[in-house]
């Protein structure tokens, strides 16, 4: 694979149950994913998004294609070998934040190299932090923090490993308009300044607009891409698809 590509989607096809009842979920999915870029998944209700996302982070296994994150191909590994990789090669970022509310924010992130059995680098943690504007609150508790702050820990968490992409799930969901942009303006700037690649699945158009392209989805199949999208021009095309 190009060494450029942090994740290769061949050819997926997802198919849940057998015979009557079976329901292809992806049909053929092809998606490459340059370093350093922002995409964002976008498609009407039960086109096939989660599950995209699901056969991205190696949470589940397609029927048939291939995925390949960074160097490591997906297809056919053991569960605890997806595990590890899961933990090495991709952050979640996730709408309900997620985090260990008995631990400070500096323990939520360092939970994540802690579970890989790796030492933590202390100066990647702090630097993370500062840069998602969390570095005066280390010792603080979720509890104690605003959703949207809540969410800038979940992304430094992300990012602790280094890892080849970030896959997230509606990330601005839980979050009022402004501080949904702030969330967003933030990925824009861990994939401008440090090379990060974030995969985001949204049902936004707003949030779709801080990507760099967008990847439609109908009824499991790739139904266009729109690069440098406006929230205008995502509108548009959702209605299109059925989705408005
Ligand atoms: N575990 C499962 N078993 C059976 N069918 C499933 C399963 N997961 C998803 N599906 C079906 O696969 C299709 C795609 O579902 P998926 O959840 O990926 O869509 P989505 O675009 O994420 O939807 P939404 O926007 O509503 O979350 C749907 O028809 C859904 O009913």
């Amino acid at each position: 694979m190009n060494r450029m590509c942090a994740l290769r989607l061949n050819a997926v096809t997802k198919t849940y149950g057998a015979g009557e009842s079976a329901v292809t979920a992806l049909h053929e999915v092809s998606v490459e994913l340059a370093r350093g870029t922002f995409t964002a998944v976008m498609g009407p209700s039960g086109s096939g998004k989660s599950t995209f996302l699901h056969c991205a982070a190696g949470l589940d296994q397609p029927t048939s294609g291939t995925v390949q994150l960074g160097d490591v191909t997906l297809s056919g590994m053991k569960e605890a070998a997806l595990t590890a990789v899961r933990r090495e090669r991709v952050g979640f970022v996730f709408q309900a934040y997620n985090l260990m509310s008995a631990l400070t924010v500096e323990q939520n992130v360092a939970l994540v190299p802690r579970l890989s059995g790796r030492d933590v680098d202390r100066v990647w943690l702090r630097e993370l932090l500062l840069r998602v504007g969390m570095g005066d609150r280390l010792d603080r508790r979720p509890s104690q923090l605003s959703g949207g702050q809540q969410q800038r820990v979940a992304i430094a968490r992300a990012l602790i490993n280094r890892p080849d992409v970030v896959l997230a799930d509606e990330p601005t969901g839980a979050l009022d308009s402004r501080t949904g942009r702030q969330v967003l303006s933030l990925f824009r700037h861990l994939v401008d300044e440090l090379g990060q690649t974030v995969l985001m699945v949204t049902h936004d158009p707003v949030a779709a607009s801080y990507a760099d392209e967008v990847v439609f989805l109908a009824d499991g199949q790739i139904a266009g891409y729109l690069r440098r999208p406006t929230a205008a021009q995502v509108s548009e095309r959702m209605t299109h698809l059925g989705a408005a």
